[in-house]
């Protein structure tokens, strides 16, 4: 390592040692292990030829020994004392410590050696295995044998010396490329925020477009009319049979004629649509769709089926018992609409839910109970709901009744069959499976749009139960009472329409439980469709007719504009906090006004419909003529009363009865009408029941309105209602100038005014309800009876009309 050092070849200890001492041969040494140990060598190259021959000056020998051994010691090396290369005797012991010290630079030196050919060795097989760098040259040189690492190595070295020139170009390229792509970037980028601006513009003005076509499209509707009359005709069962249909109308007119009087003059009627007898399931659906998409929108809607038992109302609503696809009834049509419509609109997530109740014998039942019926839940089915008020509750009239979550068409089939399987049922001899019950099916939709606005709807599908003859039925005991109870709620249903179509201020909702159900559909707050069902056959003419003038006083009602019951997520959550708001304050003023022991029997009726009941009672039926708020003189002040009682006079009547001399002649045939009334009660309850189509048309006559008119404008005319009263609480001299009734009559018709001579002035059209509107004259000289005048047609169904309804008739 140090070169010749000038030393016989089997140098003594001595000489060996002696060659030491100045230094020069251990600083070199060391230097070439661990290069710079010792950074500065002092020698005197004069003189230094040889070791042992010159010796150096002694600074130097110390200067150079003390650096050296200051590098043994960073080395951390055996080592030894400058002073044991300087003596002339040297004892084992000094010369040992100095041998150990060389041969520990001999092993560091040759360690040091093997580690870089180690080093050199794994990097030349990396770089040689990943055949990176390693050019074709160095791949000959390692295959012919140039196995020398340390070569190899700096070969590779001298090579990679060049690389990073290529890379700094490559380097340069890049970031060229980089900036080009970068630009090239932010160019899309630019180009793609253009294009998301303009599809959210269209987006937004498709929004705008798809509102308006919903409001234009409901506006329609509106002109259309809210209340919207279908006539479907049942085929007939038997072909040879006489048929009651004469003509259908495209235009919705039907005339009707009785095929056992041909002689008399045929009826037309006139409705929105007229369904032949022909008329597919789908063909009577595409009329109704349109209401369907109206109650996703947000507006209510019920669609009702009407009939005399065995006209197909349940064909119409739910389709045959053994249907197909084909035969669906609305019910399902509509509800997988809805599904549809629910799919399309992406930009509304909806929710359908559905409850089926039943009215049956004034029992509202749900139909949705489960199919075992065992324990509670029969506790559950038996007991009746209660129908509530819709504003409290969420808006729900029944929110005892179960509420399913549908969402398929196989959902909804599935409930269907539950409901029709829990539905009242039995066989007369007019249907073999009559429905005994009024069935009402309400899909409850809710709306959740992305502008964070909910919609709340519902859709009533209602159908029927059939009014019915019960002579006909052939119906006794409790098909009997079925009947009744059918029979009752038609005939309230019908008061409804009436005072509707009369835009009465009030209007009988509580008198059935039917009406109750309806109420919210038929106060104006839905759009509703009506389905008048007929049979044809010879022997339901006067069923015909009945229901054919019920459907056509229904269209002539006039709702308001349906609501949209669409509102923001804000106030919805502000209504709840209303509502729950109410609640509590409700039960703390129970709490303040009731003594703690009675607090249990007077719990507060949170939904209000107590209240209202005891609030407004039930008004008597229009039969007798009410006004329980009328003055006892018979006066009435208010104009708006006066008006209330007396509805207009047509232009027809006033022409009627323009002649004074068939004044007398009316009031003959009126007292007729009424003694026929009085007989008709005495026959009892059996009569009621098959008068259904008789009608009693009291028309007013022009002439007295004429006379009223002037006797008005003297103002001593008052306007007072008759009301009806049980036998023996009446004043007699009150009803000394009707006629008398026979003993035992439940009803009493009794006029309150002290006037004898009230004259009746008003006409009623509804079949089922009759208004009598006494003209009573205070002045107390009396009246010459034969000032008044009224007209009466009497057909030969009428007098039945006068009584047909309630019990209190
Ligand atoms: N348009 C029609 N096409 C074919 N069959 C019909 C049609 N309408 C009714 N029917 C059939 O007439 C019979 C009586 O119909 P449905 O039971 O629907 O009458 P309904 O008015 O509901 O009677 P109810 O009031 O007694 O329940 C059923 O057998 C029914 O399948």
């Amino acid at each position: 390592m140090a070169g010749p050092l000038g030393l016989p070849p089997q140098p003594s200890e001595q000489e060996f040692v002696s060659c030491l001492r100045n230094g020069l041969i251990l600083c070199n040494t060391i230097n070439k292990i661990q290069p710079g140990a010792v950074p500065k060598v002092v020698y005197n190259p004069s003189i230094c030829t040889s070791w042992d021959i010159q010796p150096l000056p002694a600074y130097q020998h110390f200067e150079n020994l003390r650096n050296f051994l200051v590098a043994v010691e960073e080395l951390k090396l055996p080592s030894f004392e400058a002073s044991d290369l300087e003596r002339d005797t040297l004892d084992s012991g000094s010369v040992a410590k100095i041998v150990d010290c060389i041969l520990a630079l001999k092993s560091n030196h040759e360690w040091r050696q093997y580690a870089m050919d180690s080093l050199v060795r794994v990097l030349a097989d990396h770089m040689f295995n990943s055949k990176e760098n390693i050019d074709q040259y160095l791949l000959k040189s390692w295959n012919q044998g140039e196995k020398d690492p340390i070569k190899l190595f700096i070969k590779i070295m001298s090579g990679s010396l060049q690389e990073p020139q290529e890379l700094r170009t490559s380097l340069l390229n890049i970031g060229v490329e980089f900036t080009s792509l970068q630009t090239q970037l932010e160019n899309d980028f630019a180009q793609l925020g253009t294009q998301i601006r303009g599809a959210s513009a269209a987006a937004h003005r498709y929004h705008q477009a798809v509102k308006e076509n919903r409001h234009l499209y409901n506006m329609l509707q509106e002109l259309r009319g809210n209340i919207r009359v279908f006539c479907r005709i049942r085929p007939m069962f038997h072909e040879e049979a006489k048929c009651t249909i004469d003509y259908i109308g495209s235009d919705g007119s039907l005339m009707v004629i009785d095929p056992a009087k041909p002689q008399n003059a045929r009826k037309i009627f006139q409705f929105n649509k007229v369904f032949g007898p022909t008329a597919t399931q789908d063909e009577v659906y595409r009329d109704t769709q349109d209401l369907i998409r109206s109650v996703m929108d947000g507006y209510n809607a019920c669609i009702f089926a009407y009939g005399q038992t065995g006209s197909g109302k349940t064909h119409t609503m739910c389709g045959p018992s053994n249907r197909s696809n084909e035969d669906m009834g609305i019910n399902y049509m509509a509800l997988n609409d809805l599904f549809q419509i629910s799919s399309i609109r992406e930009d509304v997530k909806y929710q359908i839910r559905v409850q089926m109740v039943e009215v049956y014998n004034e029992q509202v039942r749900d139909l949705l109970i489960l199919g075992s019926l065992t324990g509670l839940l029969i506790l559950k089915y038996k007991s009746t709901l209660e129908i509530r008020s819709c504003s409290s509750n969420g808006g729900l009239s029944l929110p005892d009744a179960s509420m399913h979550l549908v969402q398929s068409t196989a959902d909804v089939l599935d409930l269907m069959k539950l409901g029709e399987k829990n539905r009242a049922f039995s066989s007369t001899a007019m249907n073999e499976r009559s429905s005994r019950s009024h069935s009402m099916l309400t899909v409850h939709v809710h709306g959740d749009d992305i502008s964070d606005s909910a919609t709340r709807s519902c859709l009533h599908l209602v159908d029927l139960a059939g009014s019915e003859r019960v002579d006909k039925s052939e119906t006794t005991g409790d098909g009997l009472k079925e009947a009744q109870h059918v029979n009752k709620s038609l005939s309230c249903l019908g008061d409804v329409i009436t005072a509707l179509a009369q835009k009465n201020p009030h209007i009988p909702y509580r008198n059935s439980k039917l009406t109750q159900l309806l109420q919210n559909s038929l106060g104006g707050n839905a759009k509703i469709l009506m389905f008048a069902h007929v049979s044809p056959e010879a022997d339901s003419y006067g069923e015909t007719i009945s229901t054919l003038k019920f459907a056509q006083r229904a269209s002539t009602v006039e709702l308001g504009a349906a609501h949209l019951n669409k509102e923001s997520s804000e106030v919805g959550e502000l209504k709840e906090q209303i509502d729950g708001l109410k609640k509590a304050l409700a039960i703390k003023e129970a709490e303040k006004a009731t003594p703690p022991q009675k607090m249990k029997e007077n719990v507060p009726n949170l939904d209000g419909s107590k209240q209202i009941t005891e609030q407004n009672p039930p008004r008597p039926r229009r039969l007798s003529i009410e006004d329980p708020a009328a003055p006892k003189n018979g006066t009435v002040n208010n104009p708006d009363e006066r008006k209330m009682l007396k509805p207009p006079i047509s232009g027809l009547n006033r022409r009627l009865s323009s002649d004074g001399s068939m004044r007398e002649k009316k009031r003959q045939e009126f007292n007729a009408a009424v003694s026929h009334i009085h007989s008709k009660f005495s026959e009892g309850e059996t009569f009621k029941e098959n008068v259904l189509c008789d009608q009693v048309e009291i028309q007013d006559s022009a002439d007295e309105k004429a006379s009223l008119d002037d006797e008005n404008r003297r103002g001593i005319v008052a306007t007072e209602a008759f009301h009806q009263c049980s036998p023996g609480t009446c004043d007699p001299s009150c009803c000394s100038q009707l006629p008398k009734m026979e003993s035992g009559s439940q009803v009493h018709l009794h006029q309150k005014t002290s006037d004898p001579a009230a004259i009746l002035d008003e006409s009623v059209t509804a079949p089922d309800e009759i208004s009598l509107v006494a003209k009573t004259q205070t002045r107390s000289s009396g009246i010459n009876a034969s000032r008044r005048g009224y007209h009466i047609r009497k057909s030969p169904q009428s007098t039945g009309k006068f009584i047909h309804g309630s019990q209190r008739r």
